[in-house]
């Protein structure tokens, strides 16, 4: 058997943040602006830092404003929900991204549900899950519209091919489900109450794993040929004593003995999510300003 290809997400997100960057200048020659990203971070968590961080260097590298807002774990939700409506009526803000999870002691959804859809550029607001639903146009969540953008790029079209999604949270299974629908794939959405899950994902041409279990995916369950994306992120202990390593949800070592191709992690998913925020926000903000954007161009 031969080795899959490796679907190089990191360099496809370089090329797609290099087309936000084309166009985000363009949007300020028109708009006399930048277009701006708001991220929101409540708490101290090392991880969340660091992404972070990366978000905002990687909005100013493609011309646009980056406004963070750093706050303390123990702020009160009214506090976060009052700088959310501020950053609803900041014209200088065309996405606003509050990193998740929040602290115990807030209500994520009540949260969400306070960011204006037309500036939630994560698209977890019930009116931008609903026009996703409906076919509207509004914001898809960053990941799953990174895997379709992979996925098309590897196969063209993907009518009448077959999907599994294993997962199925708001942020990833879901979405990912009607996006796959939206192309015309046959999609089964797959969970940890599915039977027999192996025999499920022999049956797919597509394989979206996102349930957060390390390499849970074996390379036996995947049919010969399949394209695999994995959208697993999960920090694990590493050969090396008190060292650890990302692995996804898919064993890549030996799914890649089977699979046509497949993402690595890291390298896959991960650098999609970030540069579809990106091109999120430089649509929220040709949409909030009344500039033509010809969306498919990015
Ligand atoms: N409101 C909200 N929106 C999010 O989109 C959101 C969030 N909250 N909370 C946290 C998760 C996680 N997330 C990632 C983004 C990029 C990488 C990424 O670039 N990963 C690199 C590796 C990074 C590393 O080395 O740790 C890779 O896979 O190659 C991972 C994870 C966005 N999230
Ligand atoms: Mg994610």
């Amino acid at each position: 058997m031969s080795e899959a290809a490796i679907i190089d997400g990191k360099a496809f997100a370089e090329g797609l943040r290099g087309r936000v960057a084309e166009f985000a200048s363009q949007f300020e020659a028109r708009a006399g602006r930048k277009a701006g990203l708001a991220v929101v971070l409540v708490g101290e968590d090392p991880a969340s830092q660091v992404y972070v961080r990366n978000k905002g260097k990687q909005t100013v590298a493609c011309g646009m404003n980056s406004f963070e807002h750093k706050l303390a774990a123990d702020t009160g939700e009214a506090d976060l929900l009052a700088l959310v409506e501020k950053l609803n009526a900041d014209p200088a803000v065309d996405g606003i991204l509050v990193q998740l999870p929040l602290p115990s002691h807030m209500n994520e959804q009540k949260v969400i549900a306070t960011i204006n859809p037309d500036k939630d550029v994560d698209g977890f607001h019930v009116v931008n899950v609903g026009r996703l639903a409906t076919g509207l146009p509004g914001f898809v969540p960053c990941t799953p519209l990174g895997c379709v953008m992979l996925l098309k790029d590897r196969l063209g079209s993907l009518s009448g091919l077959d999907a599994v999604v294993i997962g199925r949270s708001n942020i990833v299974g879901k979405p990912m489900a009607q996006l796959l629908t939206a192309e015309s794939c046959t999609v089964t959405v797959a969970h940890s109450r599915t039977k027999d899950l192996p025999e499920v994902v022999r049956r797919a041409d597509i394989v979206v794993a996102a349930v957060g279990r390390p390499e849970m995916v074996k390379g036996d369950w995947i049919k010969p040929g399949a394209t695999v994306i994995d959208v697993g992120i999960n920090r694990v202990p590493a050969a090396e004593e008190g060292k650890t390593k990302l692995v996804g949800d898919v064993d890549f070592v030996s799914a890649s003995q089977v699979a046509g191709a497949i993402t690595p992690v890291p390298g896959g998913v991960g650098p999609m999510t970030i540069a579809v925020l990106l091109r999120n926000t430089l649509v929220a903000a040709h949409r909030n300003a009344g500039i033509v954007l010809d969306e498919n161009a990015i």
